[in-house]
């Protein structure tokens, strides 16, 4: 495949090494605000800056290229994003975490929040940790962790503090030198804690995972996730 690189930074040059690794070709690699001719590729991959998302997704579906998007920060324009890929008949996956690991991490957190919801004594905590460079907080994948609790529980919302309340789940975000990615959930009683935690050793899972999302939205239509791509049920 001809590769659109939409963010050429910590991200953009894992993915090229990963692509190039399985036989595709990088023609562009766009790094800043700058005119590009999308049309050239096969497929885009954005992971930019949370304000130059939107356009670079909708200039995509605009000019019928398929976008994997990883790129955290921007989703109060999510869906605005899709009433333009559907317009255009286009073809989008986005997610806060293209990690296989992640993803199975997703669906555990899931089923332990529905197993948490009826159980009294326990208070929810979240924590993530991330790289100094990180431009978010809470990270993209934090926020997919709370929403899956939400889905599952009476909690309502999620709140970037130290302090837990009745219907929120709050989350701590630390930022240390060269982390790539930590994510915790507890569930504190006074007798005892469950505690889940996924660790990225470097960014690899992260590239291979939108690598793979590309490979498998070429010549598709619509808008999926990394549910439909890894097939998790
Ligand atoms: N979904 C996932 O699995 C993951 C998501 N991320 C997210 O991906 C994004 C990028 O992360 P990193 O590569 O670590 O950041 P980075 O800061 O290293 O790279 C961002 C790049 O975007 C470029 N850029 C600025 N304006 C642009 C524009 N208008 N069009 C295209 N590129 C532009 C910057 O020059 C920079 O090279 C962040 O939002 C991060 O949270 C990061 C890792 C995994
Ligand atoms: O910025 C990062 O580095 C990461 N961002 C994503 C997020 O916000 O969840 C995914 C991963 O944790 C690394």
């Amino acid at each position: 495949m001809k590769i659109a690189l939409l963010g050429y930074g910590r991200m953009g040059k894992e993915i090229e090494k990963i692509a190039i690794s399985r036989g595709h070709e990088i023609v562009i690699r766009k790094a800043a605000d700058t005119e590009i001719d999308i049309t050239q590729a096969d497929v885009a991959i954005d992971f930019s800056i949370p304000t130059s998302a939107f356009e670079n997704i909708t200039n995509c579906f605009r000019n019928g290229v398929p976008v994997v998007s990883g790129t955290t920060g921007w989703l109060d324009n999510y869906s605005k994003a899709l009433d333009i890929c559907e317009e255009n008949k286009g073809a989008f996956i986005y997610a806060s975490n293209f990690s296989v690991g992640v993803n199975i991490f997703f669906e555990l957190n899931k089923q332990l929040a529905k197993m948490m919801s009826n159980i009294d004594n326990y208070d929810i905590a979240m924590e993530e940790i991330h790289h100094t460079k990180k431009l978010d907080a809470p990270s993209g994948t934090a926020i997919t962790l709370a929403e899956g609790i939400i889905e599952n529980t009476s909690k309502e919302n999620w709140d970037l503090d130290e302090a837990s309340s009745e219907n929120n789940i709050p989350i701590v975000a630390k930022r240390i030198p060269e982390v790539p990615g930590t994510h915790s959930v507890w569930y504190n009683s006074e007798v005892d804690s469950i505690e889940i935690k996924h660790t990225a050793h470097s960014r690899k899972g992260f590239a291979l995972g939108a690598v793979v999302a590309a490979e498998w939205l070429l010549g598709k239509t619509g808008v999926f996730t990394m549910k439909d791509v890894l097939n998790i049920s």
